[in-house]
């Protein structure tokens, strides 16, 4: 897929999830470039059809991009329950689980699932596959980072410190913490990997999205229209 059909099959996905949000709805607002798509299309529903709308940021991408669009943005603090939460992922497998963080916002995008009562993950064709075989990413705290490696390592996996692009050294996520994209080849039991990586010292959370498969609604997006998938 071209870097342009790849991005027209993210807006696809990103505009049909935001066609499902409601006037009065509470609903959170993923991080990365196809979430991005949905809140710009909110945004333009809000000024078309003058409905109200509560966005829960999930990052301050989201969070910026949300007020630029002119969605009312509160704190996840700030309510009890999210209706709606649109977000993407990294890759999704045939039962839903999921790997997300490659925009380094996966803690706060869980905080936020496990908040919603329903979840739409959008995304272009690329991010499917029938098992989890991506880089998991870890956040950590800073001062933890080489015991963490060394539980990581133990467990099977190739732990990279994640460096920024644009600034010398490490990415620093929303929570002040460093991520480590951690390689463990074909993943069999992601709930059970996510549990061992969660309970490691000085590990916030991991990028493995694995107990809201009952609640994700997953669309992809192609050229010929958004597609939603079926659970396996
Ligand atoms: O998990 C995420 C951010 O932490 C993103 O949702 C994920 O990386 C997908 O991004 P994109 O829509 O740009 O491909």
């Amino acid at each position: 897929m071209s870097k342009q059909h790849n991005l027209e099959a993210k807006r696809i996905a990103g505009y049909a999830a935001a066609e499902q949000v409601q006037d009065g709805m509470v609903v959170g607002l993923g991080t990365g470039s196809t979430a991005q798509y949905a809140i710009q299309r909110v945004g333009e529903r809000i000024q078309e059809e003058r409905i109200a709308v509560t966005g829960i940021p999930t990052s301050y991408q989201s969070a910026l991009r949300a007020r630029e669009a002119g969605i009312l943005v509160v704190d996840l603090p700030g309510v009890s329950s999210i209706d709606l939460t649109i977000d993407g992922a990294d890759q999704i497998d045939a039962r839903f689980n999921l790997i997300k963080g490659g925009g380094a916002a996966h803690t706060r995008e869980k905080c936020v699932a496990d908040a919603s009562e329903r979840i739409l993950i959008v995304a272009d064709a690329t991010k499917v596959s029938e098992c989890l075989t991506a880089p998991v990413p870890v956040e950590v705290v800073p001062y933890a980072t080489v015991g963490v490696g060394r539980h990581i390592r133990a467990l099977g996996g190739e732990p990279v410190i994640r460096e920024a692009v644009r600034k010398d050294g490490p990415v620093i996520t929303d929570n002040g913490n460093f991520v480590l994209d951690c390689a463990f080849g074909t993943i069999n039991e992601p709930a059970a990997l996510a549990a061992r990586l969660n309970a490691i010292p000085g590990v916030l959370t991991c990028g493995l999205f694995t107990e809201y498969a009952e609640k994700i609604t997953v669309l992809i997006g192609e050229s010929e229209g958004c597609r939603t998938l079926t659970r396996r």
